[in-house]
């Protein structure tokens, strides 16, 4: 099931705030992401030539794995309106079908000037960390988010 959505302004952000998704990563995921992104490399489709690769089976596209972090930027932290400016990825260890990936967000850094908020990404299988970096995203304030709403004496958008 998708998590529900959840809007935090950037005055709502602190150091230390963290979500997690979890997501088992299915073989029509893969052959989704091959289909809307033209990225149909074998190592992720072909259970034939997977054999003959080290990881010995089909493997999800990494930047399949990364989108999961986008989905928990743009639907929980901070969620609705946040828009991306940079990703660092480090993909450390593949995500194989039938893995099911924990993705692990928390804000490490707040820029109020620019309204900014740096974010530390994991993913991780088990124990086993896959990808890590760090996100840059722009994350409104209440007052621009819903401005009449503020006027009328603050408080979110139903
Ligand atoms: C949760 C996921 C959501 C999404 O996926 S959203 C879709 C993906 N993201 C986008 O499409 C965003 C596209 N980028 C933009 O629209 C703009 O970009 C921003 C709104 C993110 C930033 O604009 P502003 O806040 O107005 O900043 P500035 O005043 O234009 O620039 C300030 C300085 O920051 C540099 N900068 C801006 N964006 C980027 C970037 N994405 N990567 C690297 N640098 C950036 C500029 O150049 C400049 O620098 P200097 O002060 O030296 O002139």
């Amino acid at each position: 099931m998708l998590p529900e959505l959840r809007v935090l302004y950037f005055e709502d952000l602190e150091v230390g705030l963290t979500e997690i998704l979890m997501k088992e990563i299915s073989s029509s995921d893969v052959v989704g992401f091959a289909e809307i992104t033209g990225d149909r490399n074998p190592i992720h489709l072909s259970e034939h030539f997977a054999a003959r690769t080290p990881f010995g089976t089909r493997i999800a596209h990494g930047l399949y794995t990364a989108g999961l972090i986008s989905a928990v930027l743009g639907t929980r932290l901070p969620g609705p309106g946040a828009v991306y400016i940079s990703q660092t990825l480090n993909f450390r260890a593949p995500v194989r079908i039938g893995d099911t990936v924990e993705v692990k967000v928390e804000v490490a850094e707040l820029i109020p000037e620019r309204r900014r908020a740096r974010l530390k990404c994991t993913c991780s299988v088990g124990a086993e960390v896959v990808l890590d970096g760090e996100a840059l995203v722009k994350v409104p304030k209440k007052e621009e988010a819903d401005p009449l709403a503020m006027r009328m004496g603050g408080g979110r958008p139903a």
